[in-house]
């Protein structure tokens, strides 16, 4: 009996000794970002889960802006800020293609705390059938947008930061697409992980200006935009998407607002979304022991998920192009 709890404590001590080493090293340390009184920029603001995170924000207190192109959407996004927390947010009118109307944009509401590049767009096709337009589309607007955005308000920024002495926050808004590619999905999935890129390699240039930041990996969520994209996605599409269970936006909003007021580097939104995280986490920075811990044992075993899920994938292929051919 004794040699046995003897045995069970020596297969535990490695585990200890683990978790305190990871406790040790993981960087950046932790942070919490709090919200009340603080700028918080939302752009895509105006629709889906950037309306969400926008009234949520402001719902705890945050100085609110808004950024999208149509003003009408605009118009009606702050009316219902208004409406549901009482909050009068600024709404600003720029597309984010145009690094000049992003500047003057940001120039009018003055140095951001927290600032959300959320903004995006989708239009899935088979590479071979989509148009080089679609393309460059989605990559200025996704990346060079987000660059766009980033570029202009990180100089207020940091000297914002310098003056209060408070952390500050970039989060953007990825997508599973942008952890694991998806059939109708080349162009999109492309700007989705070049934002993983890109936020890797900035959190490395910012962290001595008490800069965090946030990349959020939503699966298929409820939203307007989805709801146009769904009217062309292909089927088989459909079917991939649908491993990862769908989501209303303000759950997922909610789950991006505490992954931004906790600094967590990556932020998945369900459970699926967990288990890619952890089966993606390369070489990503990690705050929290707990979740490093869990990455460093929970590799291999998600490693073998995924290539589950990659056999039902191709196997789907498989069969509905043999239907096509069919038909
Ligand atoms: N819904 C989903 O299934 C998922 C969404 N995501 C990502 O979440 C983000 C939000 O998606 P969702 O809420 O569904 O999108 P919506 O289409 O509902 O809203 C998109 C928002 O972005 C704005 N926007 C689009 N293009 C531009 C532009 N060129 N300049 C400025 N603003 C722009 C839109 O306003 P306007 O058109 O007036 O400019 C709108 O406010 C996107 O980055 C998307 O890729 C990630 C995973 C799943
Ligand atoms: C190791 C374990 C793996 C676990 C399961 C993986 C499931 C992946 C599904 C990917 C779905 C991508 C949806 C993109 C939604 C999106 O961005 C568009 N709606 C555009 O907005």
């Amino acid at each position: 009996m004794a040699s046995l709890f003897f045995l069970f404590l020596l297969l535990l001590l490695p585990l200890v000794v683990l978790l305190l080493l990871l406790a040790v090293i993981v960087r950046p340390r932790p942070v919490r970002i709090p919200l009340k009184g603080r700028h918080v920029l939302v752009s895509g603001g105006s629709s889906g889960i950037g309306f969400a995170l926008a009234r949520r924000a402001a719902a705890e207190g945050a100085r609110v802006s808004i950024l999208a192109r149509d003003p009408d959407r605009l118009r009606d996004a702050r009316d219902a800020i208004r409406r549901d927390t009482g909050v009068d947010a600024a709404a600003l009118t720029a597309d984010v293609r145009d690094p000049a109307a992003v500047g003057r944009a940001l120039e009018a509401v003055g140095p951001v705390d927290v600032l959300v590049c959320n903004h995006g767009v989708f239009v899935p096709q088979e590479l071979e059938r989509q148009s080089l337009e679609e393309v460059r589309f989605m990559v200025e607007v996704n990346l060079m947008g987000t660059f766009h955005l980033i570029k202009a308000a990180l100089p207020a920024m940091k000297q914002r930061g310098k003056e209060t002495g408070l952390p500050a926050s970039i989060a953007i808004m990825s997508s599973q697409a942008g952890q694991v590619g998806v059939y109708g999905y080349t162009a999109y999935s492309a700007t989705k992980f070049g934002l993983r890129g890109l936020a890797e390699a900035l959190q490395h240039e910012v962290i001595m200006d008490n800069i965090h930041v946030t990349l959020i990996f939503p699966p298929d969520t409820d939203t307007p935009g989805l709801a146009e994209e769904l009217k062309r996605r292909p089927e088989i599409t459909n079917v991939i998407a649908a491993s990862s269970g769908g989501m209303k936006a303000d759950d997922v909003a909610q789950k991006a607002l505490n992954g931004i007021k906790s600094a967590q580097f990556v932020v998945p939104c369900n459970f699926e979304g967990t288990m890619l995280s952890i089966a993606t986490a390369g070489l990503s920075p990690q705050r929290s022991y707990l979740m490093a811990f869990n990455e460093v044992l929970g590799a291999s075993l998600m490693r073998f998920v995924g290539l589950c899920f990659q056999w039902n994938w191709f196997s789907a292929i498989e069969k509905w192009h043999a239907e096509k051919k069919r038909k």
